[in-house]
């Protein structure tokens, strides 16, 4: 669906426009949202010019199905405090919106003085609560998608771009 090039050149964009946004702040915090985010967050963060404190939280809700449990668990907390900081969370996909919107809101509660959120791939058609982030790579149509960190039951997540899962009991991604 989205090919290895594609995604490169839209972090490149995506990033100058961060930069835009957080230029002057002295250590951003970029939270990725385990398991999901982890390769988007590292091509992310090479790409960015600023300083940047990488931390992670890890976040589950669909566990090895392809439907949400729309009950976010909070598998791993942070490791640092984010009273004060400037936060950039990285999603690798918004589908529902169970997770980011959960999460943003837990996240404020911590009182960050920005609180900002990237989504690589964003399902809009799907939304059962309110939630857009500040950033997006790509909307996407409903189909099911692996890939670039992204899973169906913990396989796939090594490919180096976007497929859709064609069959459900044979895992195959094009
Ligand atoms: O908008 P939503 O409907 O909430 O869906 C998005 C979330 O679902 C997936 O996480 P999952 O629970 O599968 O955990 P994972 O990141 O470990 O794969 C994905 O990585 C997002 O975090
Ligand atoms: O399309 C998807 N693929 C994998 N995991 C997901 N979690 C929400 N949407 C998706």
């Amino acid at each position: 669906m989205i090919s290895a090039k594609s995604i490169a050149a839209r972090i490149e964009t995506l990033c100058r426009e961060i930069q835009a946004e957080f230029g002057g702040t002295e250590k951003l915090v970029v939270v990725g949202l385990l398991r999901g985010s982890f390769i988007f967050i590292a091509d992310l963060v090479r790409e960015l010019d600023l300083p940047v404190e990488v931390d992670f939280l890890e976040a589950s809700s669909y566990g090895n199905s392809m439907k949400s449990s729309r009950e976010v668990r909070i598998l791993k907390d942070l490791r640092s405090g984010i009273e004060g900081r400037d936060v950039l969370v990285v999603e690798d996909i918004v589908d529902t919106g169970h997770t980011l919107h959960h999460v943003t809101a837990l996240l404020r509660s911590r009182n960050p003085v920005r609180l900002k959120s990237i989504a690589l791939l964003d399902k809009p058609t799907r939304r059962e609560v309110d939630f857009r982030a500040d950033w997006i790579g790509f909307e996407i149509p409903d189909e099911f998608v692996v890939g670039y960190g992204i899973d169906y039951a913990q396989r796939n997540r090594n490919l180096p771009y976007i497929g859709k899962v064609r069959f459900v009991d044979d895992v195959t991604a094009t």
